[in-house]
């Protein structure tokens, strides 16, 4: 059991805490989390803080993707006298203002030292630049068309599109059914989707659409998904449309870090930062857990010849992650890179896919940090078992899959996806995907923490992994 020290579960995951707590050996402190009639938020923390060592636990990743789920929820938990919980649903940005509350709210409440534990840390996927035809970031002025028809003559051959199953949700493609319907019937629903021609393409739902031009383009562009925004035909050719503009896109990852330190954080423990050099936005310390371990573990004792198979990064940016697991495990390593150019001179920039590797008549093991539309692994899924691979496992360490991910994961090629508990996977998620296993890193958190209160080195535990 670990003394003087306090653990709060925000709203988000509560059973990820109540794991992490029982194996400190102590009980979740008592607070009070609901919401106002008008939405803002009510914190209030019932046991003492004077003096000790606080960590707030709260994960994001569990906003209103329609799973369903009673997560996310306002559910008025351990609700005050008098405060009804308004059953509004949670978005990222509640939990993360929750969060801030909270640490504020232990600051002032006199604790020692206030510790952020974010098992998915918020905002740490900076947007896209927009790519401009050729491939480029769009960062000055579009390229005329005379100089356009010059540069493509230099495209490489375009082998894999990008196409994915449900389709990615965009202004003329509608979210499919996804896990918003409650108690949908995957079988049924699976049904619908191959009826409709394979593609996956729904009819767009009937809509009170603008009529003009004006209007419609702007309806678009605020329908627009931002994940990839390159993947947006009608957002970039908008984008494209206005010479003289140079592009902006806003950054919020400092500003992120900031909040979180003028709340009054002492401390971030996270795991799996999407860019381990978002610690350097902070000026307070921040330990990055790893998945790594776990994910090793489960390759060693669940891939039958494990050694034979190979590890793929789906994209560039997670290479670095997946060939440290290759480098461990001594296993071969693919990597699948996507270029962004136009099929031809007068449409939108297109991504493509390329496979560096060989992965022929081999099981691939896809590594990545998380998947969220799952558009990423799906893709990469697609295109590993067109070049040859037996099978197809992809794991990650932050199971997100929001909107129409797991219909996606369902309808693609992949034969298992393996993620952890950071963001919380619910029974009914389970048994809406049973491709969907999950790893529990609650331990790995508990002992970081143990280690953080006792002032000994969180980074020794990954130093023999
Ligand atoms: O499930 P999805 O919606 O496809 O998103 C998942 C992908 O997004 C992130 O990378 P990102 O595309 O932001 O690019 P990067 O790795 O180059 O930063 C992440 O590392 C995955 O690869």
């Amino acid at each position: 059991m670990v003394r003087n020290i306090v653990i709060l579960a925000g709203s988000s995951h509560p059973a990820f805490v109540d794991k992490v707590a029982s194996v400190l050996g102590v009980a979740p402190s008592s607070r009070v989390l609901t919401k106002f009639a008008s939405g803002e938020t009510r914190c209030e923390i019932r046991d003492s803080v004077r003096g000790k060592d606080v960590y707030i636990v709260q994960s994001f990743g569990t906003g209103n993707d329609g799973d369903g789920s009673t997560n996310g929820v306002d559910q008025g938990l351990e609700s005050g006298e008098g405060q009804q919980p308004t059953g509004q649903k949670h978005t990222v940005n509640d939990y993360f203002i929750e969060l801030c509350i909270m640490i504020s709210a232990c600051k002032t409440g006199s604790a020692k030292r206030v510790t952020a534990v974010l098992p998915l840390f918020p905002y740490s996927r900076q947007p896209d630049l927009p790519f401009s035809k050729v491939g480029a970031p769009l960062v000055g002025m579009p390229t005329p068309p005379a100089q356009q028809q010059q540069q493509q003559g230099k495209g490489a051959t375009v082998q894999y599109t990008f196409e994915s199953v449900p389709a990615t949700p965009g202004p003329n493609i509608p979210r499919t059914v996804g896990l918003s319907t409650a108690g949908v019937d995957m079988v049924e629903m699976m049904g619908s989707l191959r009826s409709k021609g394979g593609s996956g393409r729904v009819s767009p739902a009937p809509t009170s659409a603008p009529t003009s031009a004006p209007q419609q383009q702007q309806q678009q562009q605020l329908n627009s998904y931002t994940t990839h925004d390159y993947e947006n035909p009608a957002l970039m050719m908008a984008l494209q449309a206005k010479p003289g503009h140079k592009q902006f896109m806003a950054q919020s990852g400092s500003l992120v870090a900031d909040l979180l330190t003028c709340a009054g954080a002492d401390r971030i423990l996270t795991c799996d930062l999407h860019e381990s050099a978002y610690q350097g936005f902070f000026d307070i310390p921040v330990d990055n857990l790893y998945a790594r371990p776990l994910l090793k573990r489960y390759i060693q004792q669940n891939i039958p010849n494990y050694r034979d198979a190979v590890i793929v990064s789906p994209d560039a940016g997670g290479a670095k992650r997946a060939t440290a697991i290759a480098d461990s495990l001594g296993l071969a390593f693919a990597l699948i890179h996507k270029e962004r150019r136009p099929p031809k001179i007068s449409q939108a920039p297109k991504a493509t896919m390329m496979l560096v590797g060989n992965v022929s008549s081999r099981v691939c093991i896809l590594i990545d940090d998380l998947a969220d539309t799952a558009n990423t692994i799906t893709r990469a899924a697609k295109l590993l078992k067109r070049e040859g691979a037996v099978r197809v496992v992809a794991l990650l360490t932050h199971g997100v899959l929001s909107g129409d991910a797991i219909a996606r994961i369902n309808a693609s090629a992949l034969d298992a996806v393996v993620v952890t508990d950071t963001v919380p996977q619910d029974p009914r998620r389970r048994k809406m995907c049973p491709k969907l296993e999950v790893l529990d890193v609650s331990a790995t958190f508990a002992e970081a923490i143990r280690r953080v209160h006792h002032g000994e080195s969180v980074s020794m535990l990954f130093q023999y992994d």
